[in-house]
């Protein structure tokens, strides 16, 4: 059952399109994630869900409860919504525990007890109850503005590319027990986040907006390998496109004959290969490898765990380059003459 439902949201700022008919359903304890490049739309669209902002038009529900109906909202306070911003923005004259307070009605009984559950939830140590924010790492101000926003029992989570200040270590820590945290208390969350990979692995649901249009919303897996189109395709990762000839189950392309997914479509197209669907070997001679494959090595980058290694295929104008990723181990050198072999199935773009 959808917990959120968006439907048909447009948002001007004076000449600028930030949002244009954008429609988007949360299932209830689901996590989404929203990317898209700077100035697509993805924090407007967190905001007017917040209830910060108003829309054009448009309608914004909430478990069957209407929060905005074009301009006409509901205030954010009444929403029951959680608001992670980046930065955290905590209180800076408030301590830990008063900052988490902050949520819980002051005359509250149990209070105390809140914030020593929530402290635990988000995994940080009593001794911290008094500490202010500039005494904490930035790690440890994230939990506690989540810890924060968790106090009020929301039913959904916003999260406004709340780990963008960390560094890649720390950042997949605490993403990792947000998560966790999220669906113990069972809430359904959206972030907002400019990094592919973080959100691949943190939302069930991927949102893809540009232009403030939404271009494509699916799972994680889908999106990544049924991109429909090339933008889309290399917002998501690295990937090498073809011009092919479409066929029933196959393609024809520069690498030669290779199975695609069945499609409707015929006729000449565009095809999409990630960089892990490629394997190397040496290239060897005897008839059946006059068949194969064949480019040179053009350039080797290592990358420790996995390397990018870009192979030229073709000659002269017709030359194409193709991405591969292989384990650090045994790399070819450049100019080295490589056979290529595709495993899976091309993605066929849509036009
Ligand atoms: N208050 C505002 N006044 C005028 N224009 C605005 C305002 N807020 C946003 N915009 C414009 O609306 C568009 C969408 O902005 P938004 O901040 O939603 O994008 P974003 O995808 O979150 O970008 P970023 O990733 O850079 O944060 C942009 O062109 C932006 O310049």
């Amino acid at each position: 059952m959808s917990l959120l439902d968006v439907t048909g949201l447009s948002k001007r700022y004076g000449p600028q399109i930030a949002l244009e008919g954008v429609d988007l359903t949360v299932p209830a304890r689901s996590r989404t994630a929203i990317v898209g490049p700077s100035g697509s739309g993805k924090t407007t669209l967190l905001r007017i869900i917040a209830g910060f902002d108003a829309p054009d038009a448009g309608r914004v529900t909430l478990n069957g409860q209407v929060l905005a109906d074009g301009p006409l909202i509901a205030p954010a306070h009444l929403r029951g919504i959680g608001y992670v911003p980046q930065d955290g923005a905590l209180f800076p004259h408030l301590n830990v525990a008063e900052n988490i307070g902050f949520g819980i009605e002051a005359g509250d009984p149990e209070r105390d007890q809140r914030v020593s559950e929530l402290m635990e939830m988000v995994e940080l140590d009593r001794a911290m109850l008094r500490r202010r924010p500039h005494e904490l790492s930035g790690g440890q101000q994230q939990r506690v503005a989540l810890a924060r926003a968790l106090a009020r029992r929301p039913a959904l989570m916003l999260l406004d590319e709340p780990f963008s200040a960390l560094d890649t270590g720390l950042r997949e820590a605490v993403r990792k027990s947000v998560m966790r945290v999220l669906s113990q208390a069972g809430i359904t969350a959206i972030m907002v986040t400019h990094d592919q990979a973080e959100a691949l692995s943190f939302a069930d649901q991927v949102a893809v907006l540009r232009g403030g249009r939404l271009m494509q919303v699916g799972a994680p897996g889908v999106l990544y390998w049924q991109p429909k189109d090339r933008e889309t395709a290399l917002f998501l990762g690295d990937a090498t496109m073809l011009e092919a000839q479409l066929g029933e189950g196959f393609v024809d392309c520069a690498l030669g004959r290779i199975p695609a997914e069945t499609g409707a479509r015929r006729g000449p197209g565009e095809i999409m290969l990630r960089p892990e669907q490629i394997s190397l070997s040496p290239a060897a001679t005897g008839p059946q490898e006059t068949a194969a494959c064949h480019g040179e090595v053009e350039e080797v980058e290592f990358g420790g765990a996995l390397c990018a290694i870009t192979v030229g295929v073709g000659f002269e104008e017709a030359r194409i380059r193709v991405l591969v990723r292989s384990p650090g181990r045994d790399l070819p050198l450049p100019g080295a003459r490589v056979r290529l072999s595709v495993h899976g199935g091309a993605h066929i773009l849509e036009r």
